[in-house]
């Protein structure tokens, strides 16, 4: 029988995947127009800011059934007035579909909504392991000064509804208020 390496190498320490079949995006600041609260502030900043960049193994085709999706995200540190720099977030396309999140490197939150609108959010450290149950929408907003770095596991066929986000928000943001990180609600 033979022998083989893996496809795919995940540095523990860094969270970063390694192997050829890896997709890689990057998140710049213009690509995320009418995300955060202070849309003015976030039109006068960098707009070439790399604000976030995610690798993904997807081994099976994406919306096919019965995968699973692997994924690094890091976050740089930063705000945009208040507010701390974040993904999009989304909720999944195939709504009753599951997630994990754990933490890697840096620190922040895990801000989840479900679909009555309910919001809260679980704070993000090294080894800090999160559950996202289906039909709740996730966002992570890196609160620290250094990168924050998490992993994921997916569905393969959860897809991203981003639609319903950039339609209504987050009933909440994560604003820097006195020095601290505050769930605000909208
Ligand atoms: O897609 P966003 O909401 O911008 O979040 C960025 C990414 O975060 C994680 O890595 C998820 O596993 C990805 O599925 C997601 O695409
Ligand atoms: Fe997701």
């Amino acid at each position: 029988m033979a022998l083989f390496n893996p496809k795919v190498f995940l540095t523990l320490t860094e969270g970063k995947l390694e192997g050829t079949e890896i997709k890689q995006s990057y998140k710049y600041l213009n690509a995320l127009a009418g995300v955060f609260k202070n849309e003015t502030a976030r039109a006068e900043m960098d707009q070439d800011a790399l604000i976030y960049e995610v690798q993904a193994y997807m081994p099976v085709e994406e919306g096919k059934s019965g995968g699973l999706f692997f994924g690094n995200s890091t976050i740089y540190p930063g705000k945009v007035d208040q507010e701390y720099f974040m993904t999009r977030g989304h909720f999944h396309s195939n709504f009753d579909t599951a997630e994990y999140y754990w933490g890697v490197k840096g620190e922040g939150y895990l801000i989840l909504m479900d679909e009555n609108r309910k919001i809260w959010a679980e704070k993000m450290t090294p080894g800090s392991v999160h559950y996202i149950p289906g039909k709740v929408a996730h966002r992570v907003a890196n609160t620290g000064s250094e990168p924050l770095v998490f992993n994921a596991c997916w569905p393969s066929d959860a897809g991203h509804d981003y639609e319903s986000i950039a339609e209504h928000g987050f009933s909440a943001r994560l604003l820097e208020v006195d020095g601290e990180p505050k769930l605000v609600e909208e």
